[in-house]
């Protein structure tokens, strides 16, 4: 099983990259940016673990090198928030460098897992999607946008009002996009059951969608959250791998073409996304299964989900625009 981390000099691709080393399931993790990963590919390449590290810069063929064999590639490139901004204003920039990333993953690995990170989330999987398409190597069931975060913040906030010592033992379907008003809650299907007293609702979900306005408040111009995605978008990609060798019941929240996954295409027509995260069954071959918790949503929940699809349709948009009529360069 080889990994490949594109963006991995990074806030977050470094800790994800640790955590890839050093889970068994990785026999090969491939390193690859614009600056440094030859330092932090020798740095990994010491832990006494089976995956054997490798590092490559753009120069010399690197992105080819790198990517070549890759059963999945997780891509976390791009620059992160500034307090002030929101996800959309990262798209000038990392449009772009996604857009690149992905014809190298076409190009070299077309048949890899691809988990996006890069925000925003909400267009830069749409932008992905249009890029392989146009090479003839879309499989709907193969791309995923990283939502994990939202999951894993759920899970946590609604300890502090449950009282659960260990929040991982909660499941929350958390769903729609990842940004703001997109990201929703529904812990009414929370399992086990939670009580939330209606007083304590509005601010446990708004914690939720803005929760990455929280780190990026606290960081102070220092950037996004990075430790606690590091550990998200492990904890998805370990899920896929494991699912590519053969576990079977993994379920996981994230953001896919609908209509390229079994089950997708009742969702799409019930919130008019054609993009949306949902829990999905993973199987060898990717998203087997996307299960349908948007019809099962209480009528508090219907009212966020109304706000997620106007702001959502829109990202989409703008991402598949974004290949479909590439900018023009400025002229002279
Ligand atoms: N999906 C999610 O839940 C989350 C997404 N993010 C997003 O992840 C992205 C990365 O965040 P950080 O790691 O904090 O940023 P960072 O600035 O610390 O790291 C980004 C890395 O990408 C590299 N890079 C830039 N252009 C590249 C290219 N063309 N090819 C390869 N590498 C390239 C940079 O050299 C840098 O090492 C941001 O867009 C951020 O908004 C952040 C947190 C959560
Ligand atoms: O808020 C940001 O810009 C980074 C992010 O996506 C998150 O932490 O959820």
């Amino acid at each position: 099983m080889k990994a490949v981390v594109a963006g991995a000099s990074g806030g977050i691709g470094q800790p994800l990259s640790l955590l890839l080393k050093i889970c068994p399931l990785i026999d090969e993790l491939s390193l690859y940016d614009v600056v440094n990963t030859p330092g932090v590919a020798t740095d990994l390449s010491h832990i006494s673990s089976p995956a054997v590290v490798t590092g490559y810069l753009p120069k010399d063929d690197g992105m080819k090198q790198s990517f070549s064999g890759a059963d999945i590639v997780v891509i976390p490139a791009g620059i992160p928030r500034k307090p002030g901004m929101t996800r959309d204003d990262l798209f000038k920039i990392n449009a772009g460098i996604v857009r690149d990333l992905v014809k190298g993953v076409a190009e070299h690995c077309p048949k890899a897992f691809v988990l996006i990170i890069s925000n925003p989330v909400n267009s830069t999987v749409p932008i992905a999607a249009e890029v392989l398409k146009n090479a003839g190597v879309f499989d709907p069931k193969k791309l995923f946008g990283v939502t994990t975060l939202d999951v894993v913040r759920a899970e946590t906030f609604v300890a502090t009002v449950s009282g659960e010592k260990d929040p991982s033992k909660a499941t929350i379907p958390v769903i729609g996009g990842h940004s703001g008003e997109t990201i929703v809650p529904l812990f009414s299907q929370a399992k086990p059951k939670v009580e939330i007293p209606a007083d304590r609702l509005d601010a446990l979900v708004n914690r939720v969608q803005f929760g990455g306005d929280e780190v990026v408040k606290a960081k102070d111009g220092l950037g996004s959250a990075t430790l606690s995605m590091a550990y998200a978008g492990f904890r998805f990609a370990e899920k896929i791998v494991k699912a590519a060798k053969g576990e079977t019941g993994i379920i996981e929240p994230t953001f896919v073409y609908l209509a390229g996954v079994e089950g997708g295409d009742a969702i799409a027509k019930v919130t008019g996304c054609e993009y949306f995260s949902v829990p999905v069954e993973l199987g060898p071959e990717g998203a087997l299964k996307a299960i349908d918790v948007v019809s099962g949503a209480n009528d508090y929940e219907k009212n966020l989900l109304e706000a997620c699809y106007k702001g959502l349709k829109g990202n989409i948009e703008k991402g598949v625009d974004f290949v479909k009529n590439p900018p023009q360069p400025a002229q002279k």
